[in-house]
Formats: C-alpha cells, sequence, structure tokens
C-alpha cells in the first residue's frame, strides 16, 4: 500500500476502517469509519470519518488500521535452526529429540543471541510490539539463555516489549533442586516459571509443585499442557484443579490443550468450567498444531484427521481468555513462520474456523493484540484510543474478505507514529552458524 508517513509525525489517517474491538467495545464485530490525529508519537484523537480536517490527511479510503501485534507463545531460542537441524519425520518426539541434539551441540550464548535478534528484527518488521518466548531450560541452559535474553530484552526496549518463561520438561520439575534451580534464576530475571507435559503419571505431583513453588517466589505460570493427540492427556485439568486447590491468584496461562479436541464432549466440558473457574487463560497455537498433530511418523502415505488446535471456540463461549500465537519458527517443532501476527492471524481464521459469523470475526482481531496483551500484562495493550502510542498497521483492504486473501505483506507499520523500515532481514546472515556457508 503506498502511503507516506509525514516526517514530522504530524498527521491524520482519514477514512480509516477500525476494528470496534480494539477501541473498548470488546465483543463488537463492527469495523468503524474514524479519522485518527497523530502528533507526538502518540494518537492525539479519533473521530467519526470526516471530522477532522488537518493539513496533512493521509486518506485510507475505507483501509484497515489494527494494533500493533502481541505474539503470546513463542521460541526465540530455537528459532531459525532449521537448515542445520530438521525435524526427521515431522513429528512433535521427532521435534523434541533433534532439539534436544541441537541445544547440546551449539546453543552457545552467541548462537542463540544472534538468532533471537534475527527472529526480533523479523517481528518487528510485521509490526509486533510485544512478544512472550518460552526458553529451553534443561540444565545447564538455564545458566546460559536467561543472561543472553536479559541483554536482548534491555536491546530492544522501546520496540519489542519482551516477557520470557523457563520451559521445563517433567523431569526437571519434579527434581525439587533442579525445579528450585531453575525457579530462582527465572525469578531473578523477572521471568515467568514455564513447563511442559502431557500424558504423564505424576501431572497431579508436576502441577502441585509448579504452583507451590510460583506462589512462593510471586511468579507468574505459562506451561505447555497436552501437546498430545492422547484423550488421556489430563495436565490441563491438573493445573486447573492445583490452581483451585492452592487459591494461586497469579497469573495462569496454558498453551497448546490439543487433547481436549479429542476427549469426549463431557470430559471436554468438565476440563472447560474448571479452566474457567481458575482463571486460568488459553493460548492456541494454529500453525504448530496443525504442523505436528495427528502426522504419522513419516511414511508419507497419510492424511491427517484432524487439525490439531484445542477447543479455542468453547473455551472463550465458557468465558475464557484466549489468545492465538506464533509458537516456533523455522525449527524441528515447526519448519515455517517467521513471527508474522497477521499471519497467525489469517492461518488461525481458517484453521480455528472463528471466521464465522462473518459479523463476529473482527473481535479475533485481539487474539493477536489486546486479549493477549491483557493475559501477559504487556504495557502495549493493543488497543486504539486517545493519548496511546500511535504504535499501528495500516493495510489497504477495506473488509475482511480483502484483508484474509492476500498475505499484507505491503502494509504500513507505524511505530511511535513514524512509519518503519518494513525490509525483513536475509537468511543469509545465518548461514555461518548452519554450517552451510
Ligand atoms: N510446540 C512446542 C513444544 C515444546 N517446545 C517447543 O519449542 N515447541
Amino acid at each position: 500500500m503506498d502511503v507516506i508517513i509525514p516526517a514530522d509525525g504530524h498527521y491524520v489517517i482519514a477514512n480509516a476502517s477500525v476494528p470496534v474491538s480494539v477501541m473498548g467495545n470488546a465483543s463488537s464485530g463492527a469495523l468503524a469509519r474514524v479519522d485518527i490525529t497523530i502528533a507526538d508519537g502518540l494518537i492525539a484523537a479519533i473521530g467519526p470519518a470526516g471530522s477532522i480536517t488537518a493539513l496533512n490527511i493521509i486518506d485510507l479510503d475505507g483501509g484497515i488500521v489494527l494494533p500493533a501485534f502481541v505474539d503470546l507463545h513463542t521460541h526465540l531460542d530455537k528459532g531459525h535452526i532449521w537448515p542445520r537441524k530438521q525435524n526427521p519425520d515431522g513429528t512433535w518426539l521427532g521435534a523434541l529429540m533433534a532439539v534436544l541434539d541441537d541445544r547440546t551441540v551449539n546453543w552457545a550464548a552467541a548462537d542463540v543471541e544472534r538468532r533471537m535478534d534475527f527472529s526480533l528484527r523479523c517481528a518487528f518488521a510485521h509490526g509486533t510490539a510485544a512478544i512472550r518466548t518460552h526458553l529451553d531450560m534443561a540444565p545447564p541452559q538455564h545458566e546460559i539463555t536467561w543472561e543472553v535474553f536479559e541483554a536482548m530484552r534491555a536491546r530492544w526496549a522501546g520496540r519489542i516489549e519482551l516477557q520470557a518463561a523457563g520451559l521445563m520438561g517433567p523431569d526437571t520439575i519434579l527434581d525439587p533442586e533442579k525445579l528450585r534451580a531453575v525457579a530462582t534464576r527465572t525469578k531473578t530475571a523477572g521471568g515467568i516459571l514455564g513447563g511442559s507435559t502431557a500424558v504423564h503419571p505424576e501431572n497431579h505431583t508436576i502441577m502441585r509443585r509448579l504452583v507451590e513453588i510460583a506462589g512462593e517466589l510471586d511468579l507468574a505460570i505459562d506451561l505447555h499442557t497436552d501437546e498430545s493427540p492422547d484423550p488421556t492427556a489430563n495436565a490441563l485439568e491438573c493445573l486447573a484443579d492445583a490452581v483451585i486447590e492452592a487459591g494461586f491468584t497469579g497469573k495462569v496461562t496454558a498453551g497448546h490443550c490439543c487433547s481436549l479436541a479429542v476427549q469426549s464432549d463431557d470430559v471436554a466440558k468438565r476440563v472447560i468450567d474448571k479452566v474457567a473457574r481458575a482463571g486460568v487463560a488459553v493460548v492456541s497455537l494454529p500453525m504448530c498444531n496443525m504442523y505436528l498433530q495427528d502426522r504419522d511418523n513419516g511414511s508419507g502415505v497419510r492424511t491427517p484427521r484432524w487439525r490439531g488446535v484445542t477447543l479455542l471456540n468453547e473455551l472463550k463461549a465458557a468465558g475464557v481468555t484466549v489468545a492465538i500465537a506464533s509458537d516456533n519458527t523455522r525449527d524441528p517443532f515447526y519448519a515455517y513462520g517467521d513471527l508474522d501476527g497477521f499471519e497467525v492471524l489469517r492461518e488461525g481464521a481458517r484453521i480455528l474456523q472463528f471466521d464465522h459469523p462473518q459479523a463476529d470475526a473482527f473481535v479475533w482481531a485481539r487474539a493477536v493484540g489486546a486479549d493477549a496483551a491483557a493475559i501477559a500484562g504487556f504495557a502495549h495493550s493493543a488497543i486504539i484510543a486517545e493519548a496511546l502510542p500511535a504504535d499501528l498497521m495500516l493495510f489497504g483492504a477495506r473488509s475482511w474478505t480483502e484483508l484474509m486473501s492476500r498475505p499484507q505483506a505491503d502494509r504500513t507499520v507505524l511505530r511511535g507514529g513514524l512509519a518503519i523500515d518494513t525490509t525483513l532481514p536475509d537468511y543469509r546472515e545465518l548461514d555461518d552458524l548452519m554450517g552451510t556457508r
């Protein structure tokens, strides 16, 4: 889209179509036609289209404006290792083993830092203003990665707001000394307590211990739960039980929750009710879940029967705060992706079918924006309102079908009211880390 943003940052974006859901009325699927005055890096005024007259007018002619994206669940430490470590069969277990291999051999601080910075430049160019990443914590990785993360959080402050959750496997969580070591380092870093479990006989104990140490150290929780096609996976239910039993009042987020979609209606309803009662937020990872779930172990002759995603629409209907996010990018858990919030919204709409009723579809802009921001507690609220920073994206598309039908690679990204360079970094930069140059 050809728009020239005045370099002095004082102008009016006229005839913009903005989802009412990102201007304060969370449940409205309507688009409002508005004029937005930008001054001093902020949204100075919002009025009905045609109401604001000024010298510098950029007429969007109905083009859509969205707030800068929030990506609630990523893995910046794994990003872009695909050329040197691929998933042998496209399965979740194949991914886990491949990453274990690569981490053991390659994840020195400089390697993690360069890949993280590359990922953040991609995200920034696409229009993302806040990211939560998970960071593998299998000791001794916690000694390396938190320090890198702290440096990146400082380097990117003002451009991308960063949070991180320390991701532990069940064995680390069940070892009291290792759990304490990771949790303590997480606390020092201002991080979030993370972990992953699905089918495991000790899920009750795992969740009790996580909630207990989170309570002791005053940590928020963000877990990978039930990323599995097995209907007996009960990590999400155990998490909700542990939160309710402990009266835990910190923020709790559960990612994936795939098995909910293959459980009986009775079980699913019971779990969803508990998740709502516990105040656990749920983030679905549609692209990664569709890639890994219901995949045969490489025979190449079987077609998947289900999409891999959780019951996100039902969770939302039950009052659970929900979001969608990128998950992995170009690593064994997901061979593709570029930390583009728009790709997440576009693919999420199709995979999760939140595109009908059409009249409500724009409510879901909040799933890569305001609702994700509220779950995380980001300063970037992804709301369009007066006096907030002018961190916006301008699209040529005027309607849902125009927006969703193209990748919107020509979007204009405004940060603090000024257009940023949306050129994406070149993969060749990473060739020396991949052993391909
Ligand atoms: N989907 C995922 C599960 C665990 N680790 C990852 O990086 N990704």
